[in-house]
């Protein structure tokens, strides 16, 4: 699976410890990231992550552009409900690409806890048919 790992500021210790709670299944999966969050991720757990440009300055809208081109299976995206970002166009953007593509989005650490449980039981599976039937399978190394 693709999976993209973001969070704002506020949100960041909380996505970094539950990357760090769950390394054993990230580990076996594809990982992006927004700039900032990916180095955060990269320092605390040492696994392998692609970094997009921080969120305000487009990383949002690179993650949306994959999503877009069914080349992301997951997004946990931790967002901070009590701070206004200077981009929120490209947020909403980016959680509006995720419905339009029914792609599964975790917005906070409960949804997540789920989310991470399902990748790891094969829930996600039917991913890689809505993949194979449209030929979008390259971007990731999990069957
Ligand atoms: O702003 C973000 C998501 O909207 C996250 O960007 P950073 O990971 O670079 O802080």
């Amino acid at each position: 699976m693709n999976i993209a790992l973001i969070a704002h500021d506020k949100k960041k210790d909380d996505l970094v410890g539950f990357a760090v709670a769950y390394k054993n299944i990230f580990e076996k999966h594809t990982l992006y990231a927004t700039g900032t969050t990916g180095l955060r991720i990269i320092e605390a757990t040492g696994l392998e992550v692609t970094r997009f440009q921080s969120g305000p300055f487009g990383g949002d809208q690179e993650i949306g552009a994959r999503i877009a081109n069914n080349l992301m299976d997951a997004v946990f995206f931790f967002r901070d409900p009590l701070t206004a970002q200077p981009h929120e166009p490209d947020v909403t953007a980016l959680v509006r690409l995720c419905d339009v593509y029914s792609v599964p989005l975790a917005s906070n650490m409960g949804t997540a806890e789920i989310l991470v449980k399902g990748i790891e039981r094969g829930d996600l599976d039917w991913r890689n048919i809505v993949k194979k039937e449209t030929g979008d399978e390259h971007g990731s190394d999990e069957a």
